[in-house]
């Protein structure tokens, strides 16, 4: 039988990745749900830093799971440093996973709360030559989370990447997308949460270093419909749904640790 490609229906959906993608049966698998009662404080973990140059944001891009910010990162341009990290990673890509309804959608549960969506900012560690190459490697790859709330009074400054969904409504769809600093999207707290974990979606390797920010953001019901609006001009409407169960692993042994920055 052709290999199926992999997405959130009963016959292709994370139940059955481990057939393509034998990480997924890994023991260091994202997501994970969070109970703060389990997370131990880390005093020595530092804060984080984001360095980021607005001219290295190229394009924006519908591949049909999510929207995707791509950036130049063929040289330490865009990068985070500190918290738990060793060296300067690169600003690679931000995407977004979302639900059908306010009341879900992110990867990441927090003591049970499921977030309308969850924004991540992926970058990789350049001791290792090539993203494929950190791919493969436990200190790979840092992805910064942002949990995205519905409220009354929306970040203006996610006006920027919703706005620009009206030009990528179909899979496959490509916009320029420039002159664009994502540091703008942060919450006013730098506390975070980290462990060691993997990619969510297929290849599931466990090469993730997650810092989770524990302050969410605010979008509005209309920023939220537009980016529902984008997953409806989609082929795969299988993986919306599953997005929107996602499973929260819960890991025991699970190392999480919790910075809380003065
Ligand atoms: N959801 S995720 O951050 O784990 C992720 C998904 C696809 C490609 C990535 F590079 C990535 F980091
Ligand atoms: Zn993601």
């Amino acid at each position: 039988m052709a290999q199926s490609v992999w997405g959130y229906d009963s016959d292709n959906g994370p139940e059955r990745w481990h057939e393509n993608y034998p990480m997924a049966k890994g023991d260091k698998q994202s997501p994970i749900e969070i109970n703060s009662k389990d997370v131990r404080h880390d005093s020595s973990l530092a804060p984080w830093h984001a360095s980021y140059d607005p001219g290295a944001a190229k394009t924006i891009l519908n591949n049909g799971r999510t929207c995707r910010v791509v950036f130049d990162d063929s040289f330490d341009r865009s990068v985070l440093r500190g918290g738990p990290l060793t060296g300067a990673y690169r600003l690679r890509q931000l995407h977004l996973h979302w639900g059908s309804s306010d009341d879900h959608g992110s990867e990441h549960v927090i003591d049970g709360v499921k977030y309308a969506a969850e924004l991540h900012m992926v970058h990789w560690n350049p001791k290792h030559g090539n993203f494929a190459g950190a791919l493969k490697q436990p200190d790979g790859v840092a992805v910064v989370g942002i949990f995205l709330k519905v409220g009354k009074t929306p970040k203006p400054e996610m006006k920027r990447i919703l706005e620009e969904i009206d030009n990528i409504k179909t899979k496959g769809k490509e916009a320029p997308f420039q002159h664009f600093d994502p540091s703008i999207l942060f919450p006013k707290s730098r506390d975070y949460w980290t462990y060691q974990g993997s990619f969510t979606t297929p290849p599931c390797e466990e090469c993730i270093t997650w810092i989770l920010l524990r302050e969410p953001i605010e979008v509005s019901p209309d920023q939220m419909a537009k980016l529902r609006s984008l997953s409806k001009n989609v082929c795969c409407p299988g993986f919306w749904g599953y997005n929107q169960a996602c499973l929260a692993s819960v890991c025991e042994d699970k190392k999480t640790y919790l910075a809380v920055i003065a």
